[in-house]
């Protein structure tokens, strides 16, 4: 598709004896969230991996701004947050994020504006040790910021928060879409469906929905999106993906 950020197309990862992905198609326009989601298991961390170029694949493309996924061109164009924080214990969240933006060349005055994006200006100065595992995770989302990628790629980035803070977090992914970032955030829990401007619902490696959260809706005959999975699975729908 013209102007994807995303491309990947049929996509096949092995891990183990498991297709972890299995013939995986879709491409993201930019500025837009897109939700990646599917029960435990289903595939969403190594599809995610794929797309960060840190995954072998066993067969098909993924092409990210132009480049394939893993191009050394893209290494500050992507922003990415693994489920396990990736900040360094024995450090502030400042001294993490002054490190982090020393090492990949980005203008101090980003460190601010990163650390008040994720809301975390009042525990800037304690060690991320002594934070919280929300607050954690936040961190490694600021360092994500750092030089404003064109894709974010969020792997269950509101796990374990608290309902204001996973709202707050979500209308800061629709703002940074706002401003050209393409998201793509992954979730187990359903009900964060309708946050999203497009879905791609997995299952045991497989693509089985990519549409708009109530364009799905519509041709299930569903009205929540965990009803509509259902739907999916159990067939009968027509235009499936599955
Ligand atoms: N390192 C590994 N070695 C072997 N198999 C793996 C490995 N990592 C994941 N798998 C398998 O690959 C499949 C997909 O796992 P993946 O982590 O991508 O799922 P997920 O949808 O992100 O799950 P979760 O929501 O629990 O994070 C699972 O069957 C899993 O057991």
């Amino acid at each position: 598709m013209k102007n994807s950020v995303v491309e990947v197309d049929g996509l096949t990862v092995v891990r183990g004896h498991v297709r972890a992905v299995d013939d995986v198609s879709f491409a993201t326009v930019p500025g837009k969230v897109t939700g990646l989601l599917g029960p435990s298991g289903c595939g969403k961390t190594t599809l995610m991996r794929s797309i960060v170029g840190v995954q072998i694949v066993a067969g098909g493309t993924v092409t990210v701004l132009g480049y394939p996924a893993g191009s050394k061109q893209l290494r500050d164009r992507i922003g990415y947050v693994t489920q396990d924080p990736s900040v360094y214990n024995d450090l502030t969240v400042a001294e993490n994020l002054r490190f982090f933006a020393r090492v990949l060349g980005t203008e101090p005055g980003e460190v601010d504006r990163c650390i008040e994006a994720v809301d975390l200006v009042d525990r800037k100065d304690v060690v991320v040790g002594r934070l919280s595992g929300g607050q954690r995770s936040r961190a490694s989302l600021a360092v994500a910021l750092l030089g404003r990628p064109e894709l974010l790629v969020l792997d269950e980035p509101t796990v374990g928060l608290d309902p204001v803070l996973r709202r707050d977090l979500w209308a800061m992914f629709h703002a940074l879409a706002d401003q050209g970032t393409t998201v793509l955030v992954s979730s187990h829990v359903m009900d964060e469906a309708d946050r999203c401007d497009r879905l791609l619902l997995m299952r045991d490696g497989r693509l089985i929905a990519d549409d708009a959260p109530d364009v799905l809706r519509q041709r299930t005959r569903t009205h929540d999106i965990e009803s509509a999975f259902l739907a999916l699975v159990e067939g009968g729908v027509e235009g499936a993906t599955a």
